[in-house]
């Protein structure tokens, strides 16, 4: 096994080990190698009636990584109860069977590193952490904490925080930027994720991953730090693309935007963004680091009052799904993908399908058809804007009737009741679109229209995509209709955000390939 070391310019994937058996810890190593994490985290306290000369003897003897040896006492929010000198004996143990990483709480780490550093033989580097659980500190009170750590004698810090806000986490990346040792600092939870995507961007010396089949809670997988992300190739001058979303988690846009920057050979990584107060976001990450975004479920309509100018099709639609940063002066753009992505899915599958008697036709096959449209949120505006831009007549219902006739004056069409819609009969040959969240996983039951007004539709696109086959499609399909996921949609939006990010044409086919495969 090579020796390798946490240092201020490589950053490298640690998986937290919580296993309750030497055995468990020996198997969860090689479990962890094989995923590819470059070092695993022990936690001691988590072993049942652990035994220190024994059970640390066989595991640093048998490991397959470099290991990092935590001790975590109750008072530091681990599950140690026991004599705190016998504690810190085993530390020291594993500090001479030659542990690769030994954790020291700040708490304890002035008394125990300042004494001994200078007779510090072995190759054990020391981390001194910190879990802070209370506010994120501001930036002079964690200069402070971060000095403190140092004059420890730590070869590596270790800041854990608890944030509120994805806002806080910018002081998290100052923090990483600015520090002179090595340092490790991250959050958990939703609204931290990207803390840990970001890590290498800013120079962080170590990002967490669980391993398949024990996730941790608010930590991405080692495999997707690897595959998906690609920490490794991270570094300054990586762009960074978010979808600020709440909540986010439930997005596939990381993994088709980050394999795809790869594939044209674009330093650039695309993350999900927690974002709970907008105006606080733009005004945090306003650096030509974060150069674009893509804009999900419920913003897509409130972000456009932060961008410094609107395309057209976007303002006529109100609703945003694609901001970049224009680099020539920073300014916000604010585009709407979604429009073209749905209306040409629909429209090339009419063309591919739809016309039985062989004849082509000139012009949209959506001209002059009746165009049912469930939901008048953003998606649903997008869909009613393109569907009116081809000729259709657009018949719109949602439970917000105000809404719903809103958006029929917009577009010139009609707007009904939504208790209507299960029963409405369409005129045949009619397309339906269901811009709502019913259907979406885990809520996979649920459809908008019954299904025997089904059979007269010719289409029917669904706008959600989890699952890609969502129930409402799969009545439409068993009632003869010609069915669109909105996986077709996810895609094509996708490509024109793409396009808009990196200013290169999409490789339509490389990411099609990557949503039949991964989708
Ligand atoms: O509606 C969607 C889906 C999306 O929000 C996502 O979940 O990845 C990304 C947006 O760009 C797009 O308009």
């Amino acid at each position: 096994m090579g020796v390798v070391n946490i240092t201020k310019n490589t950053t490298m994937i640690c998986a937290p080990l919580m296993a309750q058996s030497v055995e468990q810890v020996l198997s969860n190593m090689y479990q962890a190698k094989a995923e590819g994490a470059d070092v695993v985290e022990i936690r001691l306290d988590c072993i049942n009636n652990f035994q220190p000369g024994k059970d640390l003897e066989i595991i640093l003897t048998k490991k397959p990584l470099p290991v990092l040896i935590v001790y975590r006492p109750k008072w530091a929010g681990g599950l140690y109860e026991g004599d705190e000198h016998k504690r810190l004996e085993a530390l020291h143990l594993a500090e001479d069977l030659g542990a690769d990483y030994v954790d020291f709480e700040l708490k304890v780490a002035s008394n125990i590193l300042g004494k001994q550093y200078s007779s510090h033989q072995s190759g054990t580097r020391f981390i001194v952490s910190c879990n802070l659980d209370c506010e994120t500190p501001s930036e002079e009170d964690l200069g402070y904490l971060v000095s403190r750590m140092q004059a420890t004698g730590a070869d590596i810090i270790k800041l854990v925080f608890s944030v509120n806000d994805i806002t806080e986490i910018a002081r998290i990346f100052q923090l990483l930027s600015h520090c002179q040792v090595p340092i490790i600092a991250y959050s958990v939870g939703e609204r931290g994720f990207v803390s840990q995507l970001l890590s290498p961007k800013f120079n962080g010396a170590l990002v967490y991953g669980s391993l398949k089949g024990t996730p941790v809670s608010g930590l991405p997988t080692v495999e997707s730090l690897r595959q998906t992300y690609k920490v490794g190739h991270i570094n300054a001058d990586t762009k960074v693309f978010g979808l600020i979303s709440k909540p986010v988690g439930h997005s596939k846009g990381p993994i088709l935007h980050n394999p795809t920057f790869r594939h044209v050979n674009y330093n650039g990584i695309y993350v999900p963004m927690f974002v709970d107060d907008l105006k606080k976001f733009f005004s945090t990450y306003s650096s030509p680091d974060f150069a674009g975004f893509s804009v999900g479920f419920p913003y897509k309509e409130a972000v456009m009052k932060f961008c410094d100018e609107v395309h057209p099709l976007a303002q006529a639609i109100a609703a945003v799904n694609t901001i970049i940063r224009r680099p020539s002066d920073g300014k916000l753009i604010g585009y709407n993908t979604d429009c073209e992505a749905s209306i040409t899915a629909i429209e090339d599958a009419i063309k591919e399908r739809g016309y039985k008697n062989g004849t082509a036709s000139f012009g949209s096959p959506l001209a002059g058809r009746m165009f049912v449209l469930a939901g008048a949120g953003g998606a649903g505006r997008a869909l009613a804007f393109g569907a009116k831009s081809r000729g259709a007549r657009v018949v719109i219902f949602d439970i917000d009737f105000e809404r719903a006739k809103s958006l029929a004056s917009d577009v010139m069409g009609a707007a009904r009741p939504f208790e209507d819609i299960l029963n409405f009969q369409p005129e045949k040959g009619a397309i339906l679109a269901n811009a709502t969240p019913l259907g979406m996983h885990p809520n996979t039951d649920r459809v908008p229209v019954s299904e025997e007004t089904l059979r007269d539709y010719q289409l029917v696109f669904d706008a959600v995509y989890t699952p890609r086959k969502t129930r409402l499609l799969k009545d439409a399909e068993a009632a003869g209709a010609i069915i669109v996921s909105g996986v077709e949609m996810f895609l094509r939006q996708a490509i024109g955000q793409f396009n808009l990010f990196t200013g290169k044409e999409a490789p339509k086919e490389f990411m099609r390939e990557i949503v039949l495969a991964k989708f």
